[in-house]
């Protein structure tokens, strides 16, 4: 735009200079300008950045147009500069206007996914932090209304456990950040050896707990077992080496008798001692 003035123009002296339009068109070109260079660090790239990005660039070049000729004087017949002027404003509003409902929607969407999220913490305010599982308060919550409702039921309920064997030496050789990895993992992998009405929780560290509704000893034993060996044949690879990690757990299952949540984990912890102290120790 400018070169095009240039080329066909004269510049205007000192005193044929109306400074009041300067101000106010130069001023709302230098505005235009600042909202394009704000917009496009705030925003990622998209439809909606996009359509805002060439709406205020039409608005910035319309204003500049106008500026222009407060510096340039233009030959009589010249009526392009009109046009140069006028005609990216309209469209350039056009475009603001549909960026703008665009960008309503959007926030619209992340409004509702926020209050989706907001939901999921306010409930799972109990939920551990690395893994996505309850964690141990949680766990004793609703083991007290499995075995209320076991009992109401008449149906069997089991716990078993699954502790990670010597997992303080993978947080000693390989790092914090890849033992809390490879606790991930154990969590994932367990939920997917688990059925759909079983509810897997971490108590602490590398214990974990399925709470098995209408299930007998005989059977949570056999559970037991498939997680022992899901875990035995998990092929995780360190983050840093890539290093194959062999991982070991050690599992025990109970039936809950007549028994409180707390008395039926501490059994399970016992039952879970003794099948530890059975263990190779290289120590
Ligand atoms: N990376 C990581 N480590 C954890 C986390 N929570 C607990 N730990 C570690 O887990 C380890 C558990 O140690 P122990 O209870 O002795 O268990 P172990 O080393 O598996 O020994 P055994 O169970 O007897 O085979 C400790 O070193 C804790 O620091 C966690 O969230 N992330």
């Amino acid at each position: 735009g400018l070169q095009i003035y240039l080329a066909t123009g004269e510049i205007k002296t000192w005193a044929e200079i109306n400074w009041m339009d300067v101000a106010g068109e130069g001023g709302s070109a230098v505005l235009s300008l600042v909202w394009l260079i704000m917009l496009l660090h705030s925003r990622p790239a998209g439809r909606v950045t996009r359509l805002l990005a060439l709406g205020l660039s039409c608005v910035f070049f319309s204003w500049w147009m106008d500026t222009l000729d407060e510096f340039i004087h233009l030959p009589e017949q010249a009526i392009w500069d009109n046009w140069l002027e006028t005609a990216p404003m309209p469209i350039g509003l056009l475009l603001l206007t549909l960026g703008i409902y665009h960008l309503n929607q959007e926030q619209r969407a992340i409004s509702q996914q926020m209050s989706k999220r907001e939901k999921l913490f306010r409930e799972h305010r109990l939920f551990d932090k690395l893994t996505p599982l309850g964690a141990a308060e949680y766990l004793r919550q609703q083991l007290q209304r499995a075995l209320a409702q076991a009992h109401e039921q008449a149906q069997p309920l089991s716990l078993v456990v699954v502790d990670i064997d010597d997992f303080n030496a993978i947080n000693q050789r390989y790092g914090q950040a890849e033992g809390d990895a490879v606790l991930q993992a154990m969590a994932q992998l367990l939920l997917l050896n688990l059925r759909r009405q079983d509810l897997l929780c971490r108590l602490a560290g590398d214990r974990f707990v399925a709470v098995l509704p209408n299930t007998g000893e005989a059977q949570a034993r056999l559970i037991a077992g498939e997680l022992q060996q899901a875990v035995t044949s998990l092929a995780h690879r360190t983050e840093q080496q890539g290093e194959r990690l062999y991982i070991h757990a050690s599992t025990a299952a109970v039936m809950a008798i007549d028994e409180n949540a707390e008395q039926l984990l501490k059994r399970l912890n016992l039952c879970l001692a003794k099948a530890k102290q059975r263990l190779p120790r290289c120590a």
